[in-house]
């Protein structure tokens, strides 16, 4: 039995009472006040948007009524009845679900199994539970298919999954965070038409985002934290995007700056025929035959590739000094074997890479690293950070032997300490200090210490993939400053982004990565997100061209 203190709740007996009402709420971390005497408010039947910057306490403040953070100080209401949360368990009793950015599902198990796995006791696992998710599914537009093998799912229908298994617990009000953070455009406008179907049927959501003009399109009511405390509380129609940013970050935003070219004729890294195929036990085959006859990766195509799949397909680009090239494309067809081919991570089957005119193909990660490689990783809790580490230690992941880490032979402590914090202080990482673990920050401040810590060693080539994924709108400018910074002083980039307006607004030059290929080329001045969205799901558009040789891929089944 959960306990509740009923009436307690200022409720006017005419209207029916909030979805939630938080009241209060205090949540203390050591060192930091995640969340300061907040007050949130979410009537029945709206779609609520939380902003904020980069640690401002929107996560701390979801996971509390998610019953994952006991707060200090506060109260929980819920349809009305004051509640005290025990835990996850207690907040899905009392029907509220999560989805979390970092999607849980089981890629081994089918639709069904994931979404009753845990809730065997509502409808069993069989044709009961089948039915049930049916008739979720189509209740509310999901799509859902309760046969398909997760793995075999793209993002998009992986939250959908997630959206369905929270539904299939009885949630009445779902807790969204950061949805559109992987979607592309048209994903995002289907996610939408979700969330209003969800609404039209008297459900509440609550989601996180720091795409604000998604947030300006989509919610009822936008709550706006600033340092761990409610601020402003808005409707999308009384406030512009550039003013919801300067709710949210306290001051007036800079201007982005004008498109302006760095671009030289020296090539920096030059990428030539990298062909990778999937690897498993069939793997010779697979090779042999997609080399049979010419001898010329090129030639491979998915129809003689009987078992398994050239993940990279003949990749050949340039990238010169002063430039940034973006490739476009929806998660997983091909963007992380090419950044782990040029990295050192994963040896291809065939093609070489140069930096800066010397061959690096068979250098390991660390010598690629010195020799003027950074690296923003896409997944920054696998690559990029040790969570259970000071930032301190964080700062020197990845240049152990650069300085200012290393003085000759030897660890230079101090001065790594120092040069964290200098980063701390110029990239506005919210931390309490240097040796706190970085995984105690929030997702936006761990982003900016690996940016800060890579932009230091001033790479010749930078590779960024998603390198705002989770920041907030002031920093992302900032970040984009020093990109852009950089690149005049000779820096060349290749950027990786599911931010569409990132890819556009920072790129010199766009291609389009579709099933291991670079199907198109896009000019950045002109292509619309919409346009570009549509290039990446294999559609045909008027303003790109067709990338050498690659015609005819947009007709392959995408990989994801
Ligand atoms: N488990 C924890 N231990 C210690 N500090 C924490 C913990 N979780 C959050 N914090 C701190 O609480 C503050 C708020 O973090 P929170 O994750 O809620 O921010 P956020 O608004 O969600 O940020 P972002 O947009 O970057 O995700 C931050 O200073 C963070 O470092």
């Amino acid at each position: 039995m959960l306990p509740t203190v009923p009436g307690e709740c200022a409720i006017n007996a005419s209207s029916p009472p909030p979805a939630v009402q938080l009241t209060g709420i205090t949540k203390r971390f050591p060192g930091v006040v995640a969340n300061h005497d907040i007050d949130l408010t979410v009537d029945k039947g709206t779609v609520h948007a939380i902003v904020g910057e980069n640690g401002a306490g929107k996560s701390t403040l979801m996971k509390t009524l998610y019953g994952m953070h006991k707060p200090e100080e506060g109260t929980i209401a819920i349809d009305g009845e004051q509640t005290v949360l025990g835990g996850p368990a207690d907040a899905i009793a009392r029907g509220i679900g999560m989805v979390h950015q970092h999607f849980m599902l089981a890629d081994n198990l089918t639709v069904l199994e994931n979404v009753t796995l845990g809730a065997e006791k509502l409808h069993g696992i069989g044709a009961a539970a089948r039915a049930r998710i049916k008739e979720i599914s189509d209740a509310y537009g999901l799509g859902v298919r309760p046969d398909a093998m997760v793995e075999d799912l793209g993002v998009a229908e992986r939250q959908r999954v997630e959206i369905l298994k929270v539904l299939y617990r009885g949630a009445r009000t779902l807790i969204l965070d950061e949805p559109t953070a992987v979607l592309v455009p048209q994903e995002v406008d289907a996610l939408f038409d979700n969330l209003r179907e969800l609404k039209s049927e008297g459900l509440t959501v609550i989601f996180i985002s720091h795409k604000l003009g998604e947030v300006l399109s989509v919610a009822d009511d936008i709550t706006v934290i600033r340092r761990g405390t409610t601020v402003a509380s808005v409707k999308p129609g009384d406030v512009t995007r550039k003013q919801l940013a300067e709710l949210m970050v306290g001051s007036e935003l800079p201007t982005p700056e004008t498109r302006e070219s760095t671009v030289t004729d020296v090539p920096m890294l030059q990428v030539e025929g990298l062909t990778l195929a999937e690897k498993g036990d069939n793997a010779a085959v697979v090779l042999s035959e997609a080399y049979a006859g010419e001898g010329q990766p090129a030639s491979a195509s998915r129809e003689n590739v009987p078992l398994g799949r050239l993940l990279l397909n003949d990749i050949s680009f340039t990238i010169h000094k002063g430039e940034v090239l973006g490739i476009a494309g929806v998660e997983g067809n091909g963007q992380t074997e090419l950044i782990d081919a040029i990295i050192g991570m994963r040896a291809p089957d065939a093609g070489t890479v140069a930096l800066d005119g010397k061959d690096i193909s068979s250098w390991p990660v660390r010598k690629r690293r010195e020799a003027g490689l950074g690296y923003i990783p896409e997944d920054r809790h696998r690559h990029g950070l040790l969570l259970d580490s000071p930032l301190w230690e964080n700062r020197i992941l990845g240049h152990v032997t650069e300085k200012p880490n290393s003085k000759g032979f030897r660890l230079d402590i101090s001065g790594a300490r120092a040069d964290t914090e200098r980063i701390v202080e110029e990239y506005d990482v919210r931390t309490p200090g240097i040796d706190v673990n970085i995984g105690t920050l929030s997702g936006g401040n761990q982003q900016k210490l690996i940016v800060g810590r890579e932009m230091s060693h001033h790479p010749k080539l930078l590779i960024a993939a998603h390198p705002t994924r989770g920041v907030d709108v002031g920093a992302q400018a900032q970040i984009w400053d020093q990109i852009r910074e950089a690149r005049r002083e000779g820096m060349a980039v290749l950027l990786i982004s599911a931010d569409l307006d990132e890819l556009i607004g920072l790129s010199d030059t766009l291609r389009v990565i579709y099933s291991g290929r670079l199907v198109a080329d896009a000019d950045p001045a002109t292509i619309t997100p919409e346009e570009l969205g549509s290039a990446m799901t294999g559609a045909a558009s008027g303003h790109l061209e067709a990338t050498d040789g690659a015609q005819g891929a947009g007709e392959e089944e995408g990989q994801r």
